[in-house]
């Protein structure tokens, strides 16, 4: 068992593209989505400790409260856990489309696993504590069908910068899907092996054959969110400027670090209040 603190990172998830393919009887929406992760994100930290207590703190922990319904707190209930201190260090922005609460609520299980020794809850309730949750346990490129729950391994990617880009606006997920107007829309065709030979190659093959379904929804709720798409598109040297998930996050991808950096640097200077950060994404 080890010894207490047990940290884990809990990085932004990137939807690269996100089909909507249909809807379930529930209501929930079938997706077909190419998921990567970035170099930034959030930090959970747990202790051993009587009862159950979350701290939150960072940048971005304003928008957030430690309470009963945070996914950290949730994610250790559904693993049985009662008594643990909890520790949240918030650098993504809340409701963004980067999974912030999924990516957290995984480091949570993470965390506990490694501190308790416990298991990991079954399948069902790690998607019921959101369907982003299990891709961000995965941790690792892959493409995410069903609702979240169906996850398959991407072969290697081309080594990928990026810029992140959000308003400060925040997007709730429950608001775009209830907006969106065309449920069912073509799947992610497989990613021919010849596109992956470069950073170039597999931009442009995202930019023709993929999308993000709900762009148009996204609009409608966060009109703020064309301006995003335009400063990072008119970036110099950006291979693909797009939305992740449900927004109003965009990603911008650059072949190398001095791109993606001077990049993040000038829009920064545009828009000081917007949160902008570069990372390498992972392959
Ligand atoms: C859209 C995606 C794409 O990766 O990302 P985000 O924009 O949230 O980052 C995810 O599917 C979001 O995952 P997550 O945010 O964990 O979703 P949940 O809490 O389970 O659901 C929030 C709401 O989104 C809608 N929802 C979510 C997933 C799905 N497959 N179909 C849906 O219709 C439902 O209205 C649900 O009430
Ligand atoms: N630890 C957490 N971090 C972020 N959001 C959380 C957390 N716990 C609960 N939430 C709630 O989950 C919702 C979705 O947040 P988030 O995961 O950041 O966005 P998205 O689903 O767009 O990627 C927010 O409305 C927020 O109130």
């Amino acid at each position: 068992m080890p010894t207490d603190p047990v940290a884990e990172a809990a990085p932004a998830k990137i939807n690269l593209c996100l089909h909507v393919t249909g809807r379930r009887a529930d209501g929930y929406h079938l997706l077909d989505s190419l998921v990567t992760f970035a170099g930034v994100g959030d930090r959970v930290t747990v202790t051993h400790g009587k009862g159950l207590a979350l701290d939150v703190t960072g940048p971005e922990a304003a928008l957030l409260v430690p309470e009963a319904d945070n996914l950290v707190l949730r994610a250790a209930r559904a693993m049985g856990v009662a008594d643990a201190q909890l520790a949240l260090w918030k650098t993504l922005p809340v409701a963004s489309g980067i999974g912030g609460g999924s990516a957290d609520a995984a480091a949570t299980l993470r965390a506990l696993l490694r501190l308790t020794g416990r298991s990991l809850p079954s399948a069902e309730k790690v998607l019921a504590l959101g369907a982003d949750v299990p891709v961000c346990l995965a941790l690792q490129p892959v493409r995410m069908q069903g609702v979240g729950d169906l996850l398959s391994p991407l072969p290697r990617l081309p080594d990928i910068w990026c810029v992140l880009v959000n308003p400060r606006v925040p997007v709730p997920t429950p608001q775009v899907f209830a907006a969106l107007t065309t449920r069912q829309n073509p799947p992610v065709p497989d990613i021919p092996p010849e596109t992956l030979q470069s950073a170039a190659s597999f931009a442009a093959w995202l930019a023709t054959a993929t999308r993000n379904d709900l762009v148009p929804p996204a609009l409608t709720v966060a009109p703020i969110l064309a301006q995003v798409q335009t400063a990072l598109s008119t970036t110099d040297r950006c291979l693909l400027a797009r939305m992740s998930g449900s927004g109003g996050t965009h990603f911008g991808l650059f072949t190398t670090q001095a791109a993606a950096e001077a990049a993040g640097q000038r829009l920064r200077k545009a828009r000081p209040d917007w949160w902008i950060v570069s990372s390498a994404l992972q392959r």
